[in-house]
């Protein structure tokens, strides 16, 4: 058992493919093997949670997740602790294996009652073992609002103790993130206590993305002695492989970036200028060997006095086919019509925003972007938030959010390109890749500007040479880790997260 924390490459399985695995790795085992290494398992991450807790509260619910539950109850209970279980099972119609574990737990005289302990405090654990990957699957299923396990769910997440969720927290949707119909929490509802989740057998998508993170907490995670030969339905981004710069370098070696973006205060009254900068400054400190900045603005500066380096450029004077572009950082109206021709020649083009929201609405501009992939030396990214990609999908914000793996990959087939679907638990997807989903970053980075900054560091990182979808999964990768290392005491802002970072390449 270990705690995951965001580096290695992780492998990710959905419900359907960890129900798969299961039955693999029961099949040669003795009956409820598994269930036993998952209570054992379980027992002993609570033990080692909650040292000093004088009771341990395990809600378990009708399915094998409360199986899991009965099994560390037992345990638990002959460790001397007091434990308290609220099943919400019926021995008539649960599952053999959890049927088994509420025998051995009565046979032990563990201690069951309807309701939570009273007086449960941040020294006492909550184990919540109510629903775990079996909801997948049932989730078109409602239960009634009078039903017990709504109101024990919530009593699990008002908790004052911490709380220690069984496989995934009850409630959330493992493959992605989001809430089953009606198991959303309340807003105001969920307590401030720590949040934990053991993993069982397999790590699942839905715990690093969505509401997957917040609802999580820290994730651990134990293989129940089972290794997982199935191709995984995404894997968690690793940390970007680290390069050297061989001494015999110089500044072509490391690809020139040219931004366009940044409508000018006088076309529409309002000045985004910001946000090209933003992106072009995040390009420089990202290790571009020339960052030319191209504004939607006949009248804007003609340099940057802050960061000089930068080289201003107009439009006609972009050497396209030799470029890495950045399009769209604050370009509103004024970049869709440079679109046709940076789409038909700029060599690597990073795509955001504003540019987007042309292309999403504009049927010529979608043919022009997916005839890109049919042109080998042509590589292309998109970086869409999820009102972005949903205005591309033609769908709904919260359709894209429901299932923000799929979205992605949908997006990166339609488009013939490589794909970030941003926000908490950002998801990569390239045709044929196998998605990525991120494990840094953090909610400091809701604010204006970060995503352009972003922007700027995919186009540096396709700059320097590597790979669209390597290139891309890397800086996103540092953009998250940068706002997680940021000090406490610091505002994060977009421009100093843009002058701050650290080379990619
Ligand atoms: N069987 C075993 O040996 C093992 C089981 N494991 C545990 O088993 C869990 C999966 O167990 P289950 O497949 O029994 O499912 P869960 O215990 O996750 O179950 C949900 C229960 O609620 C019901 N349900 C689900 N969605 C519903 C809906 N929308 N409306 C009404 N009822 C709904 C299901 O019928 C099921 O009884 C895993 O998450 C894991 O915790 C793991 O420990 C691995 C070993
Ligand atoms: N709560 C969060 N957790 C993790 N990352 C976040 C969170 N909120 C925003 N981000 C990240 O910050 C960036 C914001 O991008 P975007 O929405 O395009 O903002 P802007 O257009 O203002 O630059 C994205 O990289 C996104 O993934
Ligand atoms: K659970």
């Amino acid at each position: 058992m270990y705690r995951i924390t965001p580096g290695p490459a992780y492998a990710l399985h959905g419900s359907a493919s960890t129900q798969r695995l299961e039955a693999a790795a029961a099949a040669p085992l003795p009956l409820h093997t598994l269930m036993r290494r998952a209570g054992l398992a379980l027992a002993k991450l609570a033990r080692a949670l909650a040292p000093h807790a004088r009771t341990v509260w395990i809600a378990c619910g009708p399915g094998n997740n409360g199986g899991d539950g009965l099994e560390a109850a037992m345990h638990l209970h002959q460790h001397g602790l007091a434990v308290v279980v609220t099943w919400l099972g019926e021995p008539l119609h649960c599952p053999k294996d959890a049927h088994h574990s509420w025998m051995r737990a009565q046979a032990a005289g563990v201690c069951f009652t309807s309701q939570p302990p009273a007086a449960l405090g941040p020294q006492d654990l909550c184990i919540d073992a109510l629903l775990g990957v079996g909801l997948s699957a049932n989730a078109q299923r409602r239960w009634p609002s009078n039903h017990p396990l709504l109101a024990t769910l919530a009593q699990v997440r008002s908790c004052a103790a911490p709380v220690l969720a069984v496989d995934v927290p009850s409630g959330l949707l493992a493959d992605s993130g989001q809430f089953a119909p009606g198991l959303a929490p309340a807003p105001g509802t969920v307590g401030t206590s720590p949040r934990h989740t053991l993993s069982l057998l397999t790590l699942k998508p839905g715990l690093f993305t969505g509401a997957g993170r917040d609802a999580a907490g820290t994730v651990w995670f134990d293989d129940l002695d089972c290794s997982a030969p199935e191709t995984p339905d995404a894997w968690l981004n690793p940390h970007p492989v680290t390069s050297i710069r061989p001494h015999a370098s110089h500044k072509g070696s490391y690809g020139d970036v040219a931004v366009i973006g940044g409508e000018g205060l006088g076309q529409r009254g309002m000045g985004m200028g910001g946000a090209a900068l933003l992106a072009a400054r995040a390009a420089l400190h990202s290790g571009a060997g020339r960052v030319l900045l191209c504004l939607c603005d006949e009248t804007g500066p003609g340099i940057d006095i802050v960061q000089p380096e930068l080289m201003l450029r107009h439009f006609a004077a972009l050497h396209l086919e030799q470029l890495t572009v950045v399009a769209g950082c604050g370009g509103g109206e004024a970049i869709r019509a440079m679109l046709p021709q940076v789409l038909a020649d700029a060599a690597r083009l990073v795509l955001d925003a504003d540019a987007l929201n042309a292309i999403a609405c504009d049927a010529q501009l979608q043919q022009a972007l997916q005839a890109r992939q049919h042109r080998p030396h042509q590589h292309t990214a998109l970086t869409p938030h999820p009102l972005e990609a949903a205005r591309l999908l033609g769908a709904s914000v919260e359709q894209v959010q429901a299932q923000r793996l799929e979205a992605a990959l949908q997006l990166a087939q339609r488009f013939g390109c490589v794909v970030v679907l941003k926000g908490s638990g950002s998801v990569m997807a390239a045709p044929g890749q196998i998605p990525r989903i991120n494990p840094t970053g953090n909610a400091r980075l809701a604010s204006a500007g970060t995503g352009d900054v972003l922007a700027g560091m995919v186009g540096a990182a396709l700059a320097s040479g590597i790979d669209t979808y390597t290139a891309a999964c890397n800086a996103v990768f540092t953009h998250g880790e940068a706002a997680d290392q940021w000090p406490h005491d610091l505002p994060l802002t977009a421009n100093a997260l843009a002058c701050r970072l650290l080379p990619l390449a």
